[in-house]
């Protein structure tokens, strides 16, 4: 289990965690690319569940969804741990406490694994198995506006400078996990060649109920309405605002610091438009425009 107490990290400086380099093209933290070959021969099991996403698209909120349907609906045994520990985050590496890849050879099956990984860096034993993976795309403008602000409350990340430079370097792909337009539609040009559950943020947010029946019929299990309703409840954007066991408080402010944004930020579809000045917005459009014209993918950014 993770429990951000070990010695070693709290002597450690954030600062030389900092670092991304290029990992088969696409910049990663440099923990990760140290540690990669334990994560590149990981070994999936056939009723491993993977959730996917790039970063800021809603991980936290599906992996929430996905326990409490393994809970049977029941939000006490949700309570159990916090959700890093129930959802290990397979790439994760921070020195002094055990890695993804430890986390998950220690779960008992069915475990439940979390990865922002583009599709191409996956490990091969998910395909190999069989895994059924549910990834969430959530809008490109979105996701600069709260990956900024997950920089600026993450001491592990590297300083986004001002909004103006993150939105530059994000837009070109210089951030951790590279570009967002690779990773969504290289998702999105496999999924029906894998067992993959392919699902908007936006989607998420205008019925939530509408696209957790999706997700028990693609896992394969029945609910009775009650118990879906109870799980629309508890996953939430308030409800897990406001709950210690998702909201990330429990990590240290030395590595998190909460204190002038939360985790839990604004959880709506949107928001970009409060950070996008309109000059910023045409360069974004015009350069989205580009990016997206050989695929079929389509997002809403704003519902
Ligand atoms: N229940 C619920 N409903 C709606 N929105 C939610 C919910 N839970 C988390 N969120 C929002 O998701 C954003 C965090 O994304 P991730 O969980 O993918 O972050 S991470 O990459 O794993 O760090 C972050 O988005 P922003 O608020 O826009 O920053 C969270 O607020």
């Amino acid at each position: 289990m993770i429990r951000f107490e070990s010695d070693e990290l709290k002597n450690l400086d954030t600062a030389s965690l900092q670092l991304l380099v290029p990992l088969h093209g696409v910049l990663m933290g440099k923990e990760i690319v140290d540690n990669w070959e334990r994560v590149e021969q990981f070994q999936a099991r056939p009723d491993d569940v993977l959730i996917s996403t790039y970063p800021k698209a809603g991980t936290t909120w599906m992996s929430e969804i996905v326990d409490m349907i393994f809970c049977d609906g029941d939000p006490e045994k949700c309570r159990r741990e916090t959700i890093y520990n129930r959802v290990p985050y397979l790439e994760f590496r921070i020195p002094g406490e055990p890695s993804g890849v430890e986390q998950l050879e220690a779960t008992p099956s069915p475990r439940l694994v979390k990865t922002h990984l583009p599709i191409k860096l996956m490990p091969d034993s998910f395909w190999g198995k069989n895994c059924k993976v549910i990834y969430v795309a959530r809008n490109a403008k979105d996701v600069a506006v709260s990956y900024f602000f997950f920089h600026k409350m993450v001491k592990a990340l590297p300083d986004p400078g001002p909004w103006d430079k993150f939105l530059d370097d994000y837009i070109k792909g210089d951030v951790g996990y590279g570009s967002w337009y690779d990773h969504v539609i290289g998702w999105w040009e496999k999924r029906n060649d894998y067992r993959i559950l392919y699902l908007f943020y936006e989607d998420m947010k205008e019925d939530p109920k509408r696209e957790i029946r999706k997700i028990l019929h693609f896992l394969e299990k029945e609910m009775r309405e009650e118990v879906i309703d109870k799980i629309v409840h508890h996953t939430s954007f308030q409800e897990m605002k406001n709950n210690d066991m998702v909201n990330y408080k429990t990590i240290p402010n030395e590595l998190m610091d909460q204190s002038t944004t939360s985790f839990m930020r604004k959880g709506i579809a949107g928001d970009w438009k409060n950070h996008f000045t309109v000059s910023q917005n045409e360069i974004f459009d015009e350069d989205y425009k580009k990016k997206m014209s050989g695929t079929n993918l389509h997002f809403r950014m704003e519902i």
